[in-house]
This record gives C-alpha cells, sequence and structure tokens, in this order.
C-alpha cells in the first residue's frame, strides 16, 4: 500500500529588520492555512523562519544580536503555530535561531524542529555545515557571520518517525554535502526537510555566484536520488535588506525530479502528494546500501583533513 503524504514547502519572501516576531508569525500561520486548504498534512518552513537573515550584519551590541534567537519554543510569540497546526491537523518544521544558557554560558545554535499533527515537537536538528565567517570580511557589501553567531550542531543527522515515514531535517548550507543525505539515507530516511537562505553573493565570485540556483536544485535532487529519498528545500528568498536571495523552492523525489517547484520569490506554498514508498525501488536494487556500498574504501571520508594529494 503506498504511503502517501501530501506536503507543502512554504517560501518566504523576505522579512524587513523591523518586520515583528507577531507579524512573521502572522505570514506562516496564513501559509499553514493555505497549505492544509490544499490537503497538506505537513509544511516545512524555511530556516530562520522568524527573522531577517541577520548573519548578514556585524552585530556588536549582545542585547541587540540576542533579540533574533528564540530561548523558548514555543513562545508566546510562536505559541500560534502550534495552535494552529494542532486546530487544523497540520505538522510542520520550522527553522529558528536557538538560545540555550547551560551552566551560565549561552549557546547559540541555528536549528529546525519537526511537529506533528497534534502541534507537539517530534524532533530537533542543528546545523552542523555552517557557512561564511567568524569575522568580518573586508570589501563585502553583506557579510555572512553564521560562524561567529552559531557553534556546530551537536546532535549529528537524526531521523525520527512520523507522518507514516521516517523524516529527517538539514539546514540550508547541509544541502551542498552529500554526507548529510548519506547519514540520514543510512537510518533509512524517507523525507528530508530543509530551508535555506542563499545570498547571491555568497562566494564572491561572479562566475560561481551566477550559477546559485543551479547548484540549489543540483545538490538536492543528487542527495534525493542517492539517497533514494524525498527532499523538500524552501527558500526565504528575494530582496532582503538590500540583500538578494535565491528562490526556487522545490518538493523533489526520490528519482531526483522536481515534482513542485516555486515560481515567485515571494511567499508562496508549493504542495505534492509524496509517496513514501517511492524511494523502495531504489533502495532494494541500485541503492541498496548492504548490498552494494563498499564503506572498507570510504575511510577518508571520516578523517578529519582537507584534500589529501597524490605524491608528486
Ligand atoms: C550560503 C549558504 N547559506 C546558508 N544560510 O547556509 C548556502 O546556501 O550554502
Amino acid at each position: 500500500m503506498a504511503r502517501h503524504l501530501i506536503t507543502a514547502a512554504a517560501q518566504m519572501g523576505p522579512i524587513a529588520r523591523s518586520e515583528t516576531r507577531a507579524d512573521t508569525v502572522r505570514r506562516l500561520v496564513g501559509m499553514m492555512g493555505e497549505a492544509r486548504g490544499r490537503g497538506a498534512e505537513l509544511v516545512v518552513f524555511t530556516e530562520l523562519a522568524l527573522t531577517t537573515f541577520f548573519p548578514r550584519w556585524m552585530i556588536e551590541d549582545e542585547a541587540e544580536l540576542d533579540s533574533f534567537y528564540e530561548a523558548a519554543m514555543p513562545s508566546p510569540a510562536t505559541q500560534p503555530l502550534f495552535d494552529e497546526a494542532q486546530k487544523l491537523g497540520i505538522g510542520f518544521s520550522l527553522g529558528y535561531a536557538e538560545l540555550v544558557v547551560e551552566g551560565g554560558v549561552k549557546r547559540r545554535f541555528n536549528t529546525s524542529i519537526l511537529v506533528d499533527r497534534t502541534g507537539r515537537i517530534i524532533g530537533k536538528y542543528r546545523k552542523v555545515h555552517l557557512p561564511g565567517h567568524d569575522a568580518p570580511q573586508p570589501g563585502r557589501a553583506f557579510q555572512h557571520l553564521e560562524k561567529r553567531y552559531f557553534e556546530p550542531g551537536d546532535l549529528g543527522f537524526p531521523v525520527f518517525r512520523g507522518f507514516g515515514g521516517v523524516m529527517g531535517m538539514a539546514i540550508c548550507n547541509d544541502r551542498r554535502w552529500p554526507e548529510t543525505y548519506r547519514v540520514m539515507g543510512l537510518q533509512g530516511v524517507d523525507m528530508v526537510m530543509l530551508g535555506y537562505n542563499t545570498p547571491f553573493d555568497h562566494t564572491g565570485d561572479e562566475a560561481v555566484n551566477s550559477l546559485t540556483l543551479f547548484h540549489n536544485h543540483l545538490s538536492m535532487q543528487a542527495g534525493a536520488y542517492q539517497n533514494a529519498t524525498w527532499v523538500v528545500g524552501t527558500a526565504k528568498c528575494g530582496t532582503e535588506e538590500g540583500s538578494k536571495m535565491g528562490g526556487q523552492s522545490v518538493i523533489i523525489a526520490p528519482s531526483g525530479e522536481i515534482v513542485a517547484q516555486a515560481v515567485t520569490v515571494e511567499d508562496e506554498v508549493i504542495t505534492a502528494k509524496c509517496d513514501l514508498d517511492m524511494g523502495r525501488i531504489y533502495k532494494e536494487t541500485i541503492f541498496n546500501f548492504a548490498r552494494h556500498r563498499r564503506p572498507e574504501h570510504y575511510g577518508l571520508i571520516v578523517e578529519r583533513t582537507g584534500a589529501i594529494l597524490p605524491p608528486e
């Protein structure tokens, strides 16, 4: 019997720096309602969905920096999302900046959670691959200070049973790394949900920047196919505080084919009826990991090193 899951990606247009949490949560609740109206049982929100993409700025004032983070989830400001999810009977994944205080020390993570159709948090992931820098770079119109504002995630790549399948999460830059999908693939993942904020100028090289949207889909389609999983990629996009970011949110089948794609760079809901059993044929044949993988030759992948060149 097919395991169908009607899934939505709720792409977001820009969030202004001045936009309040209440405003942003209202936008998310609105898209949640639209997704449910189209039959969706799960809606995937983007990375850092509650605020503007603040790593573009050097923020020295700690109270100002803290204002972009959530110290509790849910909180009075985000509770309406959980209430609406429960009322409508729709699950969601949500990216946000997480602030935890442990032993009097602040820890900051780029986090996403998975919430079931009763409004209960059933999974949490903290971004592992943090792009950018830990100090401002000279000559850049926009900084990318994720390495300053977040610690690398400490939860690995867990998967969670829910929505009739095995569900996993990743966040933005994680989607470019094959290991992200493979670690979840090895745990039988059926669907990887991720959000992204991808400025067109993120490498500083014109030729590479012009391929931003190509590389976006290339990474996710390869990850989907090579691990026989659905991938739902939800953008925050458009021109946000002067920074242009890529859209083209997608729902990708385990075949690697795109089955739904956003066409604007604004708030836009896309949906697809995803058969979570569609990956089975790949998992049993070409990507039968137990039969065909050769991990005895993959040791270098887990060495803590850069490229190892052959001798001259
Ligand atoms: C540039 C980087 N952004 C991100 N928020 O991780 C990416 O798309 O890989």
